[in-house]
């Protein structure tokens, strides 16, 4: 498969290790200085850039037909367009917050958890991530899908960064040099917690996990998530 890379960065680098080792080949590395890109050779587009980027890089490459994978986070207000522009274009794309299977796991075992949790009113529920100190949003992609988990099965209605008001969920976001990324979801009560806690050791799975769904989106049209690209519930 001929794969472009949106983003040339810690990711980029990763996906690109990982692409090789399955016999793809990198048509293209584009960065923040690329003056052109060649997209008839593009097979599939992979974007690890930034907020501000990823969703032009998204809707160039939908608009030349190419499907895309997107791993970049805080870019969500756009998410809505680019929805749209695959449907119109009867393209192909996928956002994940996270393409790991490990963190994919864990969102399904937060689901399940946040459902038996639900009618227990003691309980109060909080987040935490700690990533490296170059990452330029907060809260974390992975911990707003974490939020949006348990808002799906209780009667919390949002998320906010420290502190939260009463049916919010409070997210702790903490910087720390070289840490991939790490997230908790806690329940307590006066008696006893609960937690249940993923940690990435490198980022070899989400580079593995974000190669994986782009040798599943090609040849499809539609809007994806993991959930399909790893057949999950
Ligand atoms: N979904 C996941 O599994 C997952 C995993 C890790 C990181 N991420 C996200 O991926 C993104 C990239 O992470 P990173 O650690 O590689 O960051 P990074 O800062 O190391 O790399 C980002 C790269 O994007 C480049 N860039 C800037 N503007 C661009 C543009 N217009 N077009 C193309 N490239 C451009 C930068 O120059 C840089 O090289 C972040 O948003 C991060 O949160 C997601
Ligand atoms: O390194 C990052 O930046 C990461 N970003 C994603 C997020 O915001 O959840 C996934 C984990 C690593």
């Amino acid at each position: 498969m001929n794969i472009a890379l949106f983003g040339y960065g810690k990711m980029g680098k990763m996906i690109e290790q990982i692409a090789l080792k399955r016999n793809h080949t990198i048509v293209a590395k584009v960065d923040v200085d690329t003056t052109e890109i060649n997209y008839s050779e593009i097979d599939v587009a992979i974007d690890f850039s930034m907020p501000n980027a990823a969703y032009g890089n998204i809707k160039n490459c939908l608009e030349h037909n190419i499907p895309v994978i997107s791993g970049t986070t805080g870019w969500l207000q756009d998410y809505q367009n680019a929805v749209d522009l695959c449907k119109e274009k009867n393209g192909a794309f996928i956002y994940a917050s996270n393409f790991s299977l490990g963190v994919n796991l864990f969102f399904e075992l937060n689901s399940y958890l946040a459902k038996m949790m639900a009618p227990l009113k003691q309980y109060n529920v909080s987040m935490e991530e700690i990533h490296h100190t170059q990452k330029l949003d907060a809260p974390s992609g992975t911990a707003i899908t974490l939020a949006e988990g348990v808002i799906n099965e209780t009667d919390y209605t949002n998320w906010k960064l420290d502190e939260a008001g009463e049916q919010e969920i409070p997210i702790t976001a903490k910087r720390i040099a070289d840490t991939p990324g790490t997230h908790t979801v806690s329940y307590d009560s006066e008696v006893d917690g609960i937690e249940i806690k993923h940690t990435a050791h490198n980022r070899e799975g989400f580079a593995l996990g974000a190669v994986i769904a782009a040798e599943w989106i090609v040849g499809k049209s539609g809007v994806f998530t993991m959930k399909d690209v790893l057949n999950l519930s």
